[in-house]
């Protein structure tokens, strides 16, 4: 962003005593627009942006290639009421010349650090009239004599209906970090397994997936893999039935409730899955040594593609609060209120028809072979979500009695609350899905014994990271617990490490798409490498400026005297 917040707050907050200001996104600084009503001209809308601060920027495909933007803007009557934000179609350029409509002015933001295929834009208006038909009314129109109509009495309700069209980038990012973690994991993992370094003597080198160290570094992110690839292929379909729901115009309560669950999975589902493969990525890096850092070898490429993944359709701190809120909404409709329920529609909450019986339990585990199944991990994370969930009410409320605004209160509550609250719901979920689904009696028995380490691999994994409030609430006492968690984590990733380029291999794309000489199918990384780099363009040849500092080099003190 190219202001500082102060400021932008500051003009934000003066211009919000004008009539006619709107802003299009409240997630950028550079997005304030206008739309107003002009009925005595032909019933137009008119678009205005009132300075360049108020540029929407970062719109993907606009710099260049799109003709028709679809503007988020406030929209205002004549009578000078402001209904909030609304979709508008406008024609920012001609699509015979590419060049920019009158009162559009539109172009290219410049390099990113990644992503450079597509080409965002900015975008400012001034007094552009669009005609009453380019709102998209299905929140909100406005009648051809000029009077708002909206079927929502409530205008947050509206807001939130208006913003659903955001769940569906959100499922489909959690997809596209799924599949960068599957990249780097098989460059990272075939090249572990071909690449020898040291041994037990001084005849023998090994392989370093064989070090205990490589395994644990990469191998808990394959079984993250199949973990959210199954998850987020899941949640995909969640999120078609909600599509076809919202196609066939279904009105029921039970289909805006799946719209609620849809918009708090997808909140944090993106942070678990994007944040899950920029770790993994930089993992794979540093697992592949020197050659991780070699362009050719693609672990730079991907890792600067997958990271705009934490930040674009919300940042991933911001949006994890829309997941933290549905949870403590639910906390004090159904169980402060005395009210029960023990189901929500996709699921992911019917764990809490148990809270109470859930958060008397603690780790009764005590040899290393029953840790091994996913069962543990999942017990613990219903009680880590039940604490977690009970804490940051508590906290919040605790906030509020020592006079602290609801915003305070909430705002000061994130850090080891709802935020944590947030990951550890998701990775629930996550885990709840491929545990079923790798304890369902359909999976070929030949594939389940396999699937059903990694599942407990994975829970175990993101359990770890969970030890201190584990302890902390009392589920956890006395070290066993967490000797028996670690020291089954690392028998996992053993058992595992033989299987590992099989499972690579049912993962990776082709060596083609992959693109990565260390990261071919063949596991020749050296001979494949060293072909890449010959074949590098001006591999062999002699620098440009080779001359001027060889043979044309001027003598040591021969320019003295000319200075
Ligand atoms: C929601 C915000 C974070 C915060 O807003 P507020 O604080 O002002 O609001 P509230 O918290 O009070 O919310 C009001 C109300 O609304 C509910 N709500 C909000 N969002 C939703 C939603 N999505 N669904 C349902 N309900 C919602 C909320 O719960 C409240 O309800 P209650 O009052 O009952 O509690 C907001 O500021 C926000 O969302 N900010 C983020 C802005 C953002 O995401 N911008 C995106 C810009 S576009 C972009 O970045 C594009 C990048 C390119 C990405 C490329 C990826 C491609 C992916 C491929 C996808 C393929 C699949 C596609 C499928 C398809 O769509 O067809
Ligand atoms: C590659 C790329 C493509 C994009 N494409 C599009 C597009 O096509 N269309 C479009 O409209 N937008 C697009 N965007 C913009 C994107 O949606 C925003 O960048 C994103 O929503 C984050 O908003 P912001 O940049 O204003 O960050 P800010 O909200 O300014 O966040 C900055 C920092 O402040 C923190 N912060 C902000 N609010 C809070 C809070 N309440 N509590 C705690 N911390 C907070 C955030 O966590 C973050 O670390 C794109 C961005 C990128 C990087």
């Amino acid at each position: 962003c190219l202001f500082d917040k102060h400021s932008f707050h500051d003009k934000r907050k003066r211009r919000k005593e004008r009539t006619d200001f709107v802003k299009c996104n409240k997630e950028d600084e550079l997005s304030l627009f206008k739309t107003k009503l002009d009925l005595h001209v032909h019933y137009e809308f008119i678009i205005n942006s009132p300075d360049h601060e108020a540029a929407k920027i970062w719109i993907g495909n606009l710099g260049k290639t799109a003709t028709h933007a679809l503007v988020y803007a406030q929209l205002y009557t004549p009578d000078g009421v402001c209904h909030g934000l609304h979709p508008f179609i406008v024609q920012v350029k001609d699509p015979k010349t590419l060049l920019a409509m009158p009162g559009v002015m539109v172009g290219d933001i410049g390099k990113k650090l990644g992503q450079n295929g597509l080409d965002n834009g900015f975008v400012l208006f001034c007094d552009v009239r669009i005609p009453r038909e380019n709102l998209l009314n299905s929140t909100g129109d406005i009648t051809p004599e000029g009077l708002y109509v909206t079927p929502y009495k409530d205008p947050n309700k509206r807001f939130g209906a208006s913003l659903g069209a955001l769940s569906g980038g959100r499922v489909g990012i959690t997809r596209m970090s799924v599949i960068n973690l599957k990249l780097a994991i098989s460059i990272a993992i075939r090249y572990s397994a071909a690449r020898k370094q040291f041994g037990p003597s001084e005849e023998e080198e090994i392989p370093v997936l064989e070090y205990q160290l490589q395994q644990w570094r990469l191998i808990p992110y394959l079984a993250a893999i199949f973990a959210l690839d199954y998850f987020s292929k899941s949640l995909f379909i969640n999120f078609l039935e909600f599509q076809i729901g919202l196609m066939m115009k279904d009105n029921s309560d039970r289909q805006a409730e799946i719209g609620r669950e849809i918009h708090a999975l997808s909140c944090a589902s993106k942070p678990l899955s994007s944040w899950t493969a920029q770790q993994a990525v930089q993992e794979c890096r540093e697992a592949c040594g020197g050659h991780g850092y070699l362009t050719m070898n693609r672990i730079g490429d991907i890792r600067n593609d997958n990271d705009p993944n934490c930040t674009y359709e919300g940042d991933n701190n911001v949006i994890l609060q829309q997941t933290s809120n549905y949870l403590l909404t639910w906390i004090m409709l159904y169980l402060f209120s005395g009210k029960s329920t023990n189901e929500s529609p996709l699921g992911s909450l019917n764990f809490l028809g148990d809270f109470h019986t859930i958060l008397s339990k603690v780790f009764e585990v005590t040899v290393e072979d029953e840790c091994l199944d996913s069962s543990v991990p999942l017990l613990a994370y219903k009680w880590l979500v039940c604490y977690l969930l009970q804490e940051s009410y508590l906290k919040i409320q605790q906030e509020k009695q020592m006079g602290k605004s609801d915003f305070e209160a909430k705002n000061n509550s994130q850090v080891y609350y709802c935020h944590t609250l947030a990951i550890a719901y998701i990775e629930l979920t996550a885990l709840q899905r491929f545990h079923d689904f790798t304890h369902d009696s359909s999976v070929p028995h030949g594939l389940q014994t396999v699937l059903k380490k990694l599942c407990a691999l994975y829970g175990l994994w993101s359990l770890s990271k969970h030890i201190a409030v584990l302890y902390q609430g009392g589920y956890f006492c006395g070290k066993k617990c967490t000797e028996l968690i670690q020291s089954s984590i690392l028998t996992l990733c053993s058992q595992l490490k033989n299987d590992a380029v099989s499972l690579v291999d049912t993962i990776a794309p082709s060596d083609f798409i992959l693109n990565s000489p260390i990261g071919k199918g063949d596991g020749e990384i050296y001979k494949n490498l060293w072909s890449a780099i010959l074949q590098g363009k001006g591999a062999l040849e002699r620098p440009s400026w080779w001359m001027t500092f060889s043979s044309d080099k001027p003598l040591v003190g021969s320019l003295r005297g000319k200075l």
